[in-house]
């Protein structure tokens, strides 16, 4: 092991974050080799080890100092209590902590639930969000480590409410549950070791890592129109800075380029078809450095 290079960047090793995750790497030109069943790679163009973790291991071990640099959770993090530096929110694994109960108990004020007994896989978050209610109502939550499926709880008859994420709420409305309150939201998000030594591949990682999520956020347009109706199409597409904008051949016509967001391009196409633009394109961007 002593010929792996010292900078460690951990990501999750299955689950619901390694998919993004192995993207990220990839777009940010963190090339790997990973061998079978091995749970360390090292990177073939960075001096950086690879390591693949449990998602909820990664905030401890960055934490700690026995990673540089990792991705995982915010919700992780937050539960770990651990100090990290945090570089980048990355924009996926996105979800809320929520305080649920069964619909058919129909709780609505969650302090009615402070006294019971709780199953969740964030126990430290559950008892800070109940502590100031049971200090007030001097009772004591019965908050109980399960580390999956905690849906399953209150059906099972070992909890009269849970605290778990929810996405798109598939799970929590097939258990029977509902939200009571949010605890916290959250998303994955790149940290690293304020005491580590390797500032500049840390620098280095999140600049790339930066100029790929920020590719995929954005597409390019590029368009022909009028001088005449440039000022109107550029309040259409402003661009970053300003739209690039190219004299053509024809005469009183010119091509515009300029950055939109992925999310409005629809739409931006069709208001520039409408204020008379013509041979609209639209490209991807597979990386950048703004
Ligand atoms: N349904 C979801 N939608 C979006 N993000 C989620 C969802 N579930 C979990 N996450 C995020 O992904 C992180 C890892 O969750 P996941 O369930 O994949 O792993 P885990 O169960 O903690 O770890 P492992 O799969 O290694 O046991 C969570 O801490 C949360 O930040
Ligand atoms: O709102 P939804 O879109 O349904 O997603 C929420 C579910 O996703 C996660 O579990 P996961 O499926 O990763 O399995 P786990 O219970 O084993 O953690 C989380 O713990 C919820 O149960």
């Amino acid at each position: 092991m002593s010929q792996l290079p010292s900078f460690r960047l951990a990501i999750p090793k299955k689950g619901r974050l390694y998919e993004k995750c192995s993207s990220v790497l990839s777009g940010a030109g963190l090339e790997y080799r990973r061998e079978a069943r091995l749970d360390v790679a090292v990177c073939k163009d960075m001096p950086v080890t690879l390591v693949f973790l449990p998602a909820s291991d990664i905030a401890n071990y960055v934490g700690l100092g026995d990673v540089d640099m990792g991705i995982t959770g915010e919700d992780v993090v937050a539960e770990s209590g651990v100090t990290v530096k945090k570089e980048m929110a990355l924009g996926f694994g996105k979800c809320k902590l929520c305080v649920q109960a069964p619909v058919r108990r129909g709780v609505t004020d969650v302090t009615d639930l402070a006294g019971g007994r709780i199953c969740t896989s964030f126990p430290e978050l559950t008892k800070k969000f109940f502590a100031p209610t049971d200090t007030e109502k001097g009772v004591d939550t019965n908050v109980r480590f399960v580390s999956g499926s905690v849906e399953a709880a209150c059906g099972l008859g070992l909890a009269d409410a849970v605290v778990d994420l929810v996405e798109t709420g598939t799970t929590m409305k097939a258990a029977g549950l509902e939200i009571v309150a949010e605890v916290m939201q959250s998303e994955a998000i790149l940290i690293s070791n304020p005491n580590s030594k390797q500032v500049d591949i840390i620098n280095l990682i999140k600049k790339r890592m930066e100029g790929y999520i920020t590719a995929t956020k954005f597409m390019m347009i590029t368009y022909n129109i009028s001088k005449s109706l440039l000022a109107k199409a550029s309040a259409i597409t402003p661009g970053k800075t300003s739209p690039t904008v190219t004299p053509l051949e024809t005469e009183g016509m010119c091509a515009v380029s300029a950055l939109i967001n992925k999310s409005a391009s629809a739409q931006k196409m069709d208001e520039l078809m409408a204020i008379g633009a013509t041979d609209i394109l639209l490209f991807a961007i597979s990386n950048s450095r703004m």
